[in-house]
């Protein structure tokens, strides 16, 4: 299985990756352009990479976001899906190319937020004003929350942690 974990910017899909690692999946690293946050490692949350190296790496799905590019690439999908369930973090167009390549062996997963939570949490996480701003911006103009309805579950994260990972539980258990 391939759960792909989509949603706005702070709504915690990175807090649902790493509790799905926490339970034995294995992350399909994204390739991105964008700049390491502090304490990002690469080949952790990220391969960073310059747009030359993204450009010339095969990919399953790519997609710009915010200014920089974002994709998983093919190696990733190769040397990883054939030892288990895996998971991707991926905006809306990700999710849509893995169903597309991949079909009923993809969940989409969408986290989702209130504006006022997302915010806080992008704030705490240390993301500038203006990075803020733009990914409100972009949730609003690509109105990214009527993409829920494409989603096989949705996961509101308006609450504790605790919560939101006995949330994950539940679907796991659903599959
Ligand atoms: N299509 C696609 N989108 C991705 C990929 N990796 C991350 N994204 C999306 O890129 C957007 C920005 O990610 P990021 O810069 O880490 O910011 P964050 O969402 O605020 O944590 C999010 O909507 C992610 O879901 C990928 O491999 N492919
Ligand atoms: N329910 C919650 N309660 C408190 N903090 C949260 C909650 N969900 C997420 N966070 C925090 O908010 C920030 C953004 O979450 P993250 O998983 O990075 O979001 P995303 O990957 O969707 O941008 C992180 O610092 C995370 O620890």
């Amino acid at each position: 299985m391939i759960y792909i974990i989509t949603g706005p910017s702070g709504a915690g899909k990175t807090l649902v990756g790493e509790y799905l690692k926490s339970k034995g999946l294995r992350e399909l690293v994204s390739h991105t352009t964008r700049a390491p946050r502090p304490g990002e490692k690469d080949g952790e949350a990220y391969h960073f990479v310059d747009r030359e190296t993204f450009q010339s790496t095969p990919k399953v799905e790519e997609s710009e976001y915010a200014g920089n590019l974002y994709g998983v690439s093919r190696a990733e999908v190769d040397a990883k899906l054939c030892l288990g369930d895996v998971v991707a973090v991926t905006d809306f167009r990700g999710a849509r190319s893995f169903k597309k390549h991949f079909g009923d062996e993809v969940r989409v997963i969408f986290v989702d937020s209130s504006v006022k939570n997302l915010r806080q949490r992008m704030k705490k996480r240390g993301d500038s004003p203006e990075n803020i701003r733009r990914r409100i911006l972009h949730r609003r103009n690509s109105r990214e929350t009527g993409h829920r309805l494409f989603a096989d579950y949705i996961v509101d994260n308006n609450s504790s942690i605790r919560t939101l990972y006995r949330k994950v539980d539940q679907l796991l258990r659903r599959r």
